[in-house]
């Protein structure tokens, strides 16, 4: 039985003061984290405060991007050893956002991952197809690729350590959900390319999310699948009420 991870990813929502409120109001309510692992990625320019507010409570603290290098002339990024300094424990690796709109390549998602094991980050990769993709029949061959080159040169052991997430891009912000069946397909074929390159122990242990258009009244269903052992959720992370709801779920998944 894999623990489920709810990942919020606010992406470039909310100001200091909403987001110091938001932890504040949720960090005494979070569930015990043998029963869930309850993550939080908030901009990087509020997540050295929000280390320190939530230091005593169950919530972890992730960033939503870093560079793979740990210092030098690369105005504007932030490193995996700044991140490590402030005390964050997750990163998003590899969002659609990022792939599409800032040219992240999968040798640099690669990097990344390498960079976040080395600092004892855990990296959240993300993969997954666009519509196009997917009416043509290409989700597995798309997320396959995505994973394999995420993966390469990182031992099973390592990869134990790392969570990964589908988010089927046509799903992200949309309202549109992939079918609990359709996404616990792709999570098994992410399972299975896994299984191919490390043997089913590593298989059998690695986390994988489903992401897009997560709510709390779509999360139990899709939790209840055999392959989907969390959700990466952005617009329904954004309140608190609703993000409770998302860990609740997974805390009795
Ligand atoms: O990282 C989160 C995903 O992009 C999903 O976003 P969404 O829940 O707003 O669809």
């Amino acid at each position: 039985m894999r623990k489920p991870i709810i990942a919020g990813n606010w992406k470039m929502y909310k100001t200091f003061d909403e987001a110091v409120e938001f932890v504040e109001a949720v960090q005494d309510k979070i569930p015990a984290n043998d029963k869930v692992d309850a993550v939080i990625c908030a901009p990087a320019l509020y997540l050295p405060i929000l280390v320190q507010i939530q230091a005593d409570s169950e919530l972890a603290i992730g960033a939503q991007n870093m560079h793979f290098e740990n210092e030098g002339a690369f105005t504007g990024e932030v490193s995996p050893s700044q991140l490590a300094s402030v005390g964050v424990d997750y990163v998003v690796l590899g969002h659609s956002e990022r792939r599409e709109m800032f040219n992240e390549t999968d040798e640099a998602v690669n990097k990344k991952v390498r960079a976040a094991l080395n600092h004892d980050i855990v990296p959240i990769i993300c993969c997954g197809e666009t519509l196009e993709e997917r009416e043509a029949g290409q989700t597995t061959a798309k997320v396959s690729g995505q994973i394999r080159a995420a993966l390469e040169g990182f031992t099973g052991e390592e990869v134990t350590h790392m969570v990964i997430a589908y988010e089927p891009i046509w799903a992200i912000g949309t309202g549109k959900t992939a079918t609990a069946d359709d996404a616990n397909e792709t999570c098994g074929a992410i399972r299975a390319v896994v299984n191919e390159l490390y043997g089913s122990e590593v298989a059998e242990a690695v986390r994988i999310q489903y992401g897009g258009s997560v709510k709390p009244e779509n999360i139990v269903e899709l939790l209840s699948k055999e392959h989907i052992d969390g959700a990466l959720v952005g617009g329904a992370s954004l309140q608190p009420e609703s993000y409770l709801k998302l860990l609740e779920a997974g805390a009795n998944a």
